[in-house]
């Protein structure tokens, strides 16, 4: 019985995925995979028995993806299961700053309960004029990425009758197809960013996105616009941001993660990490993790990783095998030769790489022995070897 190990709260639908066939719990013994969502895992030591992680949710910075590779772990994430969630935020967070909501919120909640009725009301008349916002109708909308999150939250911009001007050097064919073609694309970050009224971050956290918004890119931002940023603390360099603050090139900055540094600044309206949380994204997230993680486990199948191709072989007949190597030649013909040796025959067979990794399944017509199994591992640049499913 494979066993799963969860960190973080994760839905109960996801965990009802694995039935009575699974051990899941907390801080379950000898995982076969791990399911979690923001933990920080990059000191984490992963139990010799580990063969997947499944995020659930986008953002993988806080995997350490390169040891996980090296040590022939499948990263898997959701790519898109909690968007919806993100995009209605987003929306929300344009329009806590357009309409002064949190300090209109502030005010009333700072009224004396000991008022009558009639002063209560002369008082919020009297005061409403500190609080007049703008509309978002007519405004300029910067997406920068126009991924899963950025496409859904341009779409419902258009819907509210905002212009949208994008960035995404690298999209995907996938995500441009799904892209309006009332979405206007900049050729520069800064063409956006001297555009726009609103900007919007939508790009995941890596070393190429660390201080994306920067001083240079900031001096380029219209006067008075508002940033929001949904994706991720680090891409925005805070230096630079409260230097954009002060001299009101900036009016505002909406965030979805706090920092020491802007915890108290009046012009800085932070939110604890919600964007994912509704109970639908929740649900998504975890359920698609835990039906990859089961294809995984019980077919070697890949759908949505990060670090290792995508791969489905359909199940005929035979018993399998699922082995990682380095992307180089003479591994796979070095598998066969020693199969042949060993007089087994190969039933179905398929091969896969995404870049430095090549990942084989192969049915077999007998058992795999440990034998086998010992012998594939010590095929030169051959990283990981396992058994799918019940075998000798
Ligand atoms: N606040 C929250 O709770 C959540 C935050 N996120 C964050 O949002 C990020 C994006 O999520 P998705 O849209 O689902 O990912 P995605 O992978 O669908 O889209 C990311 C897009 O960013 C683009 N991109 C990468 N580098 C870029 C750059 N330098 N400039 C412009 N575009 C660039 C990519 O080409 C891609 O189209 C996640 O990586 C995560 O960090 C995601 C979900 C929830
Ligand atoms: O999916 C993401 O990237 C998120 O940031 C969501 O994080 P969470 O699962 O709510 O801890």
């Amino acid at each position: 019985m494979p066993n799963i190990r969860t960190i973080n709260n994760i839905h109960q639908q996801g965990l009802a995925c694995f039935k009575e066939r699974y051990q899941v719990a907390e801080g379950q013994e000898a995982p076969d995979a791990i399911m979690l969502r923001s933990a920080n895992l990059h000191d984490y030591d992963f139990p010799s028995e580990v063969k997947a992680l499944a995020r659930c949710g986008a953002g993988v910075n806080n995997i350490p993806i390169q040891r996980c590779s090296e040590q022939g772990i499948v990263v898997f994430n959701t790519p898109g299961a909690n968007a919806n969630a993100v995009k209605e935020l987003v929306l929300g967070g344009m329009l806590l700053s357009a309409r002064n909501i949190a300090a209109g919120l502030s005010f009333i909640e700072g009224l004396s309960e000991d008022m009558d009725a009639k002063a209560l009301q002369l008082k919020v008349e009297a005061e409403k004029k500190g609080f007049v916002g703008s509309e978002l109708t007519g405004k300029t909308l910067g997406v920068v990425g126009l991924g899963a999150i950025g496409a859904e939250v341009a779409h419902a911009a258009l819907g509210l009758g905002m212009k949208v001007v994008g960035f995404d050097p690298a999209l995907s064919v996938q995500a441009a197809w799904r892209l309006s073609s009332e979405v206007e694309c900049a050729d520069e970050l800064k063409d956006l960013l001297a555009a726009s009224d609103y900007v919007t971050i939508h790009v995941p956290a890596n070393k190429h996105t660390q201080g994306l918004i920067n001083s240079d890119n900031l001096a380029s931002i219209k006067q008075g616009a508002v940033l929001l940023n949904f994706a991720r603390g680090s891409i925005v360099d805070e230096d630079a941001l409260l230097t954009a603050l002060a001299k009101q090139q900036l009016s505002q900055y909406v965030s979805d993660f706090p920092s020491l540094a802007l915890l108290k600044h009046p012009k800085v309206l932070s939110l604890p990490h919600l964007g994912a949380s509704t109970n639908e994204a929740e649900q998504n997230c975890a359920v698609m993790a835990a039906r990859q993680l089961i294809d995984f486990l019980e077919n070697g199948n890949i759908h949505n990783s990060v670090n290792f191709p995508n791969i489905k072989l359909s199940r005929t007949e035979g018993y399998r095998i699922a082995f990682a190597n380095d992307n180089v030649p003479k591994v796979l013909s070095n598998v066969l030769a020693l199969l042949s040796d060993m007089d087994i025959n190969v039933i179905d067979m398929l091969n896969k790489s995404r870049n430095d990794i090549a990942y084989t399944l192969m049915d077999i017509a007998t058992p795999a022995t440990t034998e086998l199994l010992e012998a594939i591992a010590n095929v030169e640049h051959v990283f990981h070897v396992n058994a799918i499913g019940e075998h000798a």
